[in-house]
């Protein structure tokens, strides 16, 4: 054991041990004295240790229990950083990015399911987070179509969405066809449908060339919808848009999935932000900025949730693609799909 202890003097704090050193001094020979003053110091260290190693233990063991509550603290620190994890962003909303770019490994599950659609394997699995695709007008023409469709409707809770698909929109506790309402039928000009699609195509080909595959083997798929999260309470369970999810699990038809920001964080609204749940209990997250496009592969290996907004309104897009060829949906044109897909 190393803790072998013993009264020490400690310099400076007793009187008694000073005059001891005095003495000490005294005795030395003024020959000696004339030493130089590193042999003088030298030797004061070598007969006082505790000027040399600072002070010694004071009490058993001490040396012991000082290093085990230093350990425990460290473990403490530790365990507690652990659970809470860690936030790492991804992109700030003030940020402008052309491309940033976090590749990721597949998961098992997502790469097998991929496999199935010969060229539509990614290169890697991942992430990009673009500022530059859409035009500013873009996104404002986006967001005013967005608007002019949801005002007609709403949930009762937090979340609404609309499809211009389907014609999907959120009323109350429920969805109705808004192409088949007085209001809904006409709401929308060409050139509305013009600037949706033109939008989607932009997406459409930087998927599949973030990931590298030909856009030929992607298919925009169903739901690819406007969205409107608010802080009120849910209605319903489709108001909880906060949940864990993994996209692909979610809606079976997803291989790709976008995000179209079409409002501004912490400027049109608080909370809201975009997390990937990561590795090591890491989480990356995504400040929406309005334009912002941000892609992912629709497996595990991107988990995320939204968090809950907690003041203002947040709207966005979700763009969605399949491998699959079965599950392709065309551009909206506002006429009542014969099909509503499932
Ligand atoms: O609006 C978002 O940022 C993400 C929405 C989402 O996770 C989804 O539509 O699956
Ligand atoms: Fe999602």
């Amino acid at each position: 054991m190393e803790t072998e202890t013993k009264p020490v003097r400690r310099p400076g704090k007793s009187a008694s041990a000073n005059k001891a050193r005095e003495t000490d001094q005294k005795k030395d020979s003024p020959k000696d004295s004339k030493k130089s003053k590193v042999g003088d110091d030298t030797q004061q260290t070598e007969r006082d240790p505790e000027l040399k190693y600072g002070p010694m233990p004071r009490f058993p063991h001490q040396r012991v229990w000082t290093r085990a509550v230093m350990i425990l603290a460290l473990l403490t620190v530790v365990y507690f950083s652990y659970k809470t994890g860690k936030e790492v962003p991804l992109a700030r909303q003030h940020e402008i990015l052309h491309q940033r770019k976090q590749p990721l490994e597949c998961s098992d599950s997502f790469k097998a399911e991929v496999e199935h659609y010969p060229g539509c394997v990614p290169e890697k699995c991942g992430r990009l987070i673009s500022d530059s695709l859409i035009t500013a007008a873009e996104a404002q023409a986006m967001l005013e179509i967005a608007k002019r469709g949801l005002n007609l409707g709403g949930s009762l809770g937090g979340a609404s969405i609309l499809d211009l698909h389907s014609g999907a929109l959120s009323v109350g506790r429920t969805f109705i066809n808004m192409y088949l309402t007085e209001k809904g039928k006409n709401i929308y000009r060409k050139s509305d449908f013009d600037t949706y699609k033109q939008v989607r195509m932009k997406i459409h080909r930087a998927v599949a060339q973030n990931f590298k595959i030909s856009p030929d083997v992607l298919y925009l798929t169903h739901p690819t919808f406007f969205s409107r999260l608010t802080n009120l309470p849910p209605g319903t369970e489709h108001d909880e848009y906060w949940h864990p999810h993994v996209d692909k699990d979610t809606y079976e038809s997803f291989h790709y999935t976008s995000l179209l920001y079409l409002s501004d964080y912490g400027e049109d609204f608080d909370g809201g932000r975009f997390v990937f749940i990561d590795k090591d209990n890491v989480n990356s997250t995504v400040e929406p900025r309005k334009g912002r496009v941000s892609m992912f592969t629709s497996g595990k290996e991107n988990t995320h949730f939204v968090e809950r907004v907690r003041s203002g309104t947040r709207f966005a897009m979700t763009v969605s693609f399949t491998c699959d060829p079965k599950h392709a949906i065309s551009d909206p044109n506002g006429k009542v799909l014969k099909r509503v897909p499932k």
